[in-house]
């Protein structure tokens, strides 16, 4: 059995993956903890792998201090920027054990992946690309984690086959034209009935193509939880890892 810990645990997703844990025929639940509890509670010996889902303001001290205590750390909250991953892989080379694991999903749906990975592939053919991002209004950070992600494999797939910017004669801008994202223009959009969802557009004179991904539940991430829960704890990926798309044959 595999013994997880959640932090997070009485959040929108950590509330789903105690659930899943309880629910997963390998797995078995060690400690369940939210703001304010001792996370020196979790050691080597009650878990194998947490599972973090808390807020971008406190995530990279959480995962900071569990690598500290020797445990390996699946990491579905967003906010990652390089040099706060920089500072994990730091804290990985002077880790306590051998080959301890920091795992970090932007998204662990597997629409979402595979949006991703499509507009990856779809990124060189097409003079223009933009990503719209559409959550719940609960959700506090924008553009999402996701976006930025799919956002910057279409920047790197488009300097790779050689694209110059994308065309755009805007001459005046309130803020309507989004967040620039290595060169990728992403929007947010915050409607009370959604869940999490995703838009890429790509364009060339007269046509476009669209790629979406769809979440309409919080179930629908949960597979990709328990998948990286277990490849972490299989103990064949050590060093960060960065995306669902490292686990999956594509
Ligand atoms: N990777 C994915 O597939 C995926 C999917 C959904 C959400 N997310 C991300 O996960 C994060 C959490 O989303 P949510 O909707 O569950 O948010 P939420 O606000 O419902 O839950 C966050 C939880 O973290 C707790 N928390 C805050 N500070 C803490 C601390 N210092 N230590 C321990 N717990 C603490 C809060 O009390 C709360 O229970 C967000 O960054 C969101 O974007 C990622
Ligand atoms: O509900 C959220 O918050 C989500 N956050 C992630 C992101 O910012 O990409 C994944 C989708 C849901």
């Amino acid at each position: 059995m595999i013994k997880v810990s959640v932090v997070g645990a009485q959040g929108r997703m950590g509330s789903h993956v105690v659930d899943a844990v309880n629910a997963a025929p390998d797995a078995e639940l060690a400690l369940a903890l939210d703001a304010g509890d001792d996370l020196t509670q979790i050691t080597p010996e009650n878990t194998d792998v947490v599972v973090e889902f808390t807020v971008p303001s406190v995530a990279l001290g959480n995962v900071l201090a569990l690598v500290g205590q020797g445990v390996d750390v699946v990491v579905g909250t967003t906010g990652w920027t390089d040099d706060k991953l920089d500072a994990v892989r730091a804290a990985l080379a002077d880790a306590p054990r051998e080959g301890q694991s920091v795992f970090i999903a932007p998204n662990f749906a597997i629409s979402a992946v595979l949006a991703d990975y499509f507009a990856r592939l779809a990124a060189p053919y097409f003079e223009s690309a933009e990503v719209i991002e559409l959550h719940h209004p609960d959700k506090v950070d924008a553009p999402s984690g996701t976006a930025i992600h799919t956002a910057q494999g279409i920047g790197a797939a488009r300097a790779k086959a050689g694209l110059g910017a994308v065309p755009d004669n805007t001459q005046t801008d309130g803020g309507s034209r989004g967040q620039v994202v290595d060169g990728v223009h992403v929007h947010a959009v915050r409607l009370r009935g959604l869940n999490a969802h995703e838009e890429v557009l790509f364009g060339n004179a007269g046509e476009q193509l669209v790629i979406r991904a769809d979440s309409f539940d919080r179930g629908s991430f949960m597979p990709g939880v328990l998948l990286a829960v277990r490849k972490v704890a299989s103990g064949g990926f050590p060093g960060l890892t960065v995306g669902l798309d490292h686990f999956l044959d594509l």
